[in-house]
């Protein structure tokens, strides 16, 4: 059993040791859970992930539970350990999990997209909670950038809104859809000429008499197309995100409203994300770096992005623990991720 240390990171070293694990058969026990933490050991958002993930490849768990700092995994036992990764069987089918409050519902679909180079067959993944929750990718970013990079690189994933869910009460619903896929390896390093540019702004319906979504897209550019909609919601929240597609990549620059923040200041943090995107030379943003991770280790090739965050950094150990090596290579204004 592979015994890993997850007090160098947050819930990230959870969902990626999960995908792997399921992509390779490996069981593992990770300790010291979020050790680090303001609120160490799993939190619900992640024992969501472990049971969502469970259910596709069958796994045996220990020591879920909320505050654990120490939890197994055991992937399917049948799955033949000398065979190709992609052949190794894991199984597909369809589980439903809630998440819990306003527990992030894109964060454990993180957790179950990379277990696509493994299926046998297609799975169903129905989630109840925050489809646009503090500290995640809020939900447009997970739709409207990391999904099409994916699936431009052979991910045959697909995901259906069926309610928005804000901080903090939740309540949203989404269903993600995984076929077997094989993945092309990445060459994610020049971004190319910009060929759109977007702002999706969503608000909960009551945001409306405030012209909430319009004055959070009013600061993007003028090249950018607008996306307003208001939305039933459990309670009041808004997000944008400025999604920009070139020819290479996709980049996304997502904020979500706070209550005593102004809807323009949401607007115009995106927007200065995004210029100073644009004047570097990184073709991916700095949270789709880290999210990658596990594809680019998968898939191999080469992505290029703005810095080594401490996701990225912690990430890039964890796959190490499961034999996959990505290299980091320091290029001044860029890093040059490679496996
Ligand atoms: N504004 C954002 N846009 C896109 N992705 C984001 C954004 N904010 C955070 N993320 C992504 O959300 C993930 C957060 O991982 P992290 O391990 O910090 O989270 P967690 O599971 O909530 O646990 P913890 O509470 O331990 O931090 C990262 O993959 C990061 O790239």
């Amino acid at each position: 059993m592979n015994i890993l240390d997850g007090g160098e990171g947050g819930g990230q070293l959870v969902r990626t040791a999960l995908a792997l694990s399921a992509v390779t058969g490996e069981p593992f026990r990770m300790r010291h859970v979020r050790r680090a933490r303001a609120n160490p050991g799993l939190q619900a958002q992640h024992c969501a992930a472990i049971e969502a993930v469970a259910a596709v490849c069958n796994a045996e768990t220990g020591g879920v539970e909320v505050g654990s700092e120490s939890f197994t995994f055991e992937p399917n036992e049948d799955i033949d350990e000398d065979a190709d990764p992609a052949d190794q069987g894991v199984l597909g089918g369809s589980v439903s999990v809630e998440v819990g409050t306003a527990g992030s519902v894109p964060l454990v679909f993180d957790a179950l997209l990379p277990v696509a180079v493994a299926l046998d067959e297609s799975f169903t993944a129905r989630l109840e909670g925050g489809t646009d929750a503090k500290w995640a990718p809020p939900f447009d970013y997970f739709r409207r950038v990391k999904l099409p990079v994916l699936q431009e690189h052979g991910l045959d994933a697909d995901v259906t809104l069926n309610r928005r869910g804000f901080y903090p009460r939740g309540g949203g619903k989404a269903t993600l859809t995984v076929e077997p896929s094989t993945l092309d390896a990445f060459d994610v390093t020049e971004r190319g000429e910009r060929e759109s540019l977007t702002a999706y702004s969503v608000a909960e319906e009551s945001e409306s008499e405030d012209d909430v979504a319009e004055r959070q897209a009013e600061p993007a550019p003028d090249a950018a197309d607008v996306e307003t909609e208001y939305v039933e919601a459990d309670c009041s929240g808004s997000a944008l995100v400025l999604a920009a597609e070139y020819e290479h990549s996709t980049a996304g620059f997502a904020e979500l409203g706070e209550m005593g923040v102004e809807p323009e200041t949401v607007g115009e943090n995106a927007v200065e994300r995004f210029e100073a995107f644009e004047d570097g030379d990184a073709a991916v943003d700095e949270y789709l770096a880290d999210q990658l991770l596990p594809f680019v280790a998968l898939a191999g090739g080469e992505v290029r992005a703005p810095e080594v965050t401490s996701h990225v950094e912690t990430c890039i150990d964890l796959l190490a623990e499961f034999g996959y090596d990505v290299t980091v290579e320091d290029e001044g204004d860029t890093v040059l991720l490679s496996a």
